[in-house]
């Protein structure tokens, strides 16, 4: 009972963090009553507001917080706060710093602010249009970042870091990019003097000059003798393998552990020994040939859209996966092409890497390592029930960046147009170190079907289930729809024991508006200490991926940059889960 006891609200804000919901109605009254003690009590005052990440949903209401005539610090921030900031919040005379950032507050930015404002972080908002020519004398640190702010950014500000500006769509002028005299609609200047406008979605690297013509033509040139050579080293290499090869055994047996496999196994439709070999790529120290592989023990890991995968261990002790493709849609040359994309695409410290691959009429074999630590999917939802290890927060915050930086990378060194196109948390795999990375990415081309309908049910955006077009946005969804799942240990479809099926977005997104429950988490998560706000700041981040429309999704790199932040900040603010969890059971202990 807050209005009565004074004791009881100055603990308020320490009991606060395991705060998981909170009406605006009863803060209303709340904040009432602060001023009521502000205003007419013992001349107590109010002078910090911190309440970060609890669930705050709606607008602020109007002479609440206002009424608070010496606050000096308010901190809402990574709540689900909307509409604008109170005209009376913004002239509270005493206020030094305001945090407001992680949050969907929208509309225009406030005109003026409150002359002692030392420090304003809006970032992470949907404030919309210019930015006013704000005269703030002891402003140090201004942050408003990822908005949807457009125009040119004022002279009284220009002083501020690019840190300051970045990710809003349109926003131009020092520290970010140069403003064209027309914007935000295609500059009138010549192409190679014109700035890449700050796009959502697309690699914004400021500065950045577009390309004329005779230097596309270089690069077309130039390109195209490295991918000569390339070919030629690749053709000499292959050569050379073949001098060194051995024979080629047509059928191997394949077992595990004694138990014959079935007579699908993988190798079976290998032919024509001497002219198909296991192509391995530069760089792999496996020391093997097709022979063994053909030999090694196997033992079925489960069958995906693109085939079925087998884990083979060699005599010598190494593991590997292969993977035996069915319904490849393309010939050999285009197929090695391909492979050789997938191969320089796929060099990054989260994808797992390809290792070889084989092409006969008969028989499409990809070798990949293998993963000891096995599949988000099976440390999420795996051998739920007793004996279980739940997968701790920092583990989920790890695996789920390592997998962003691989698509990340994905789309950056295959182009605008390459996409995985197969995100889902099967296809997130541990390494030893228990990062995250991704696998069976890129394939989709090379198969004659475009398996939508079989494929990764539950992540697919609603425009691929239209068009059955994977795109680099599509690959967003997939990825917060993964995020989703990782942050409430729910499938990507749920089933309400009826005939009726919602997907997760629409879950999360319906108890996001109607009420904030703890419900939305994983019960497991549960019992980790200080980790609400990242949590609450990771669901913001997985719900702007799963946006309908494509264009408001984030990038991946931005995704990358948001998840990064969460993770910076925890580092400085609080000891890992592990720890928490073990604090939490020493309080326990009597
Ligand atoms: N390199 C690997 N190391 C360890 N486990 C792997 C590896 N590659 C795949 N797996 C696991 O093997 C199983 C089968 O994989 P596969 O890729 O064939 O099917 P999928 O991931 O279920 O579907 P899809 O073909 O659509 O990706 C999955 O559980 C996957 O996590």
């Amino acid at each position: 009972d807050l209005n009565s006891d004074r004791q009881a609200l100055l603990d308020f804000a320490k009991a606060v963090p395991r705060l998981r919901k909170l009406n605006w109605n009863s803060g209303a009254h709340i904040c009432s009553s602060w001023a009521g003690i502000n205003c007419n009590k013992d001349g107590t005052r109010v002078t910090a507001i911190h309440l970060p990440g609890v669930g705050l949903y709606g607008p602020i209401p109007e002479n609440t917080i206002g009424k608070l005539g010496a606050l000096r610090i308010l901190s809402l921030r990574s709540n689900f706060l909307n509409g604008s900031i109170p005209s009376d919040v913004l002239s509270i005379p005493s206020l030094q710093s305001l945090y407001l950032h992680h949050n969907n507050f929208s509309g225009k930015l406030p005109l003026s602010f409150s002359p002692q404002l030392g420090a304003i972080d809006l970032s992470f908002n949907s404030f919309s249009e210019a930015i006013p020519n704000l005269n703030l004398p002891r402003l140090k640190m201004l942050n408003l970042s990822y908005n949807l702010l457009s125009g040119s950014i004022p002279s009284s500000l220009q002083k501020f870091p690019m840190s300051s500006f970045v990710g809003n769509s349109h926003l131009c002028g020092a520290p970010l990019t140069y403003c064209s005299a027309v914007s935000p609609s295609p500059s009138p200047l010549p192409d190679y003097l014109s700035s890449s406008p700050v796009i959502p979605g697309k690699q914004n690297v400021p500065y950045s000059k577009k390309l004329n013509g005779g230097a596309i033509v270089a690069i077309v040139i130039g390109g195209s003798s490295i991918l000569l050579l390339i070919g030629l080293m690749f053709l000499f290499f292959c050569l050379k393998k073949k001098d060194r090869g051995s024979s080629v055994v047509m059928k191997g047996k394949v077992s595990n552990g004694g138990k014959s496999a079935k007579p699908e196994d993988f190798g079976s439709g290998v032919q024509e020994a001497e002219k198909n070999k296991l192509v391995f790529f530069d760089g792999c120290s496996y020391n093997f040939d097709l022979e063994d592989l053909l030999r090694a023990s196997a033992e079925v890991l489960g069958k995906g859209t693109y085939g079925t995968a087998y884990k083979a261990v060699l005599d010598e002790g190494t593991m590997v996966v292969v993977k035996r493709l069915r319904e490849v849609g393309i010939g050999k040359k285009e197929f090695e092409q391909h492979m050789e994309v997938l191969r320089s695409v796929g060099q990054h410290a989260n994808i797992v890497p390809l290792r070889a691959y084989y092409y006969s009429k008969d028989e499409k074999l990809l070798v990949h390592e293998y993963m000891p630590a096995g599949s988000l999917s099976a440390a999420l939802h795996g051998n739920r029930g007793a004996g279980r290890t739940p997968l701790d927060w920092d583990s989920r915050m790890k695996i789920s960046t390592g997998a962003a930086r691989g698509i990340a990378h994905i789309h950056s060194e295959g182009g605008l147009r390459f996409s995985h196109g197969n995100i889902k948390s099967s296809n997130v795999l541990l390494n030893k170190e228990l990062d995250g990375c991704v696998t069976d990415f890129g394939l989709n081309p090379v198969m004659n079907f475009l398996g939508v309908k079989t494929r990764g049910i539950g992540y697919h955006a609603p425009e691929v289930i239209e068009t059955r077009k994977v795109t680099q946005k599509s690959d967003v969804y997939s990825f917060g729809v993964l995020l989703l799942e990782i942050l409430t240990g729910k499938s990507p479809i749920l089933s309400s024991g009826l005939d009726d099926v919602i997907d997760l977005p629409r879950w999360v997104r319906s108890v996001v508006r109607e009420e904030w429950t703890a419900e939305v988490f994983d019960v497991e998560l549960m019992k980790y200490q200080n980790v609400e706000e990242e949590m609450v700041q990771m669901l913001q981040i997985a719900l702007s991926c799963v946006a309908k429309a494509p264009d408001s999704r984030p990038s991946m790199d931005e995704v990358v940059r948001m998840m990064e932040d969460i993770k910076q900040s925890e580092m400085e603010n609080r000891p890992s889960s592990e720890d928490n969890r073990s604090k939490g059971s020493n309080m326990n202990t009597p």
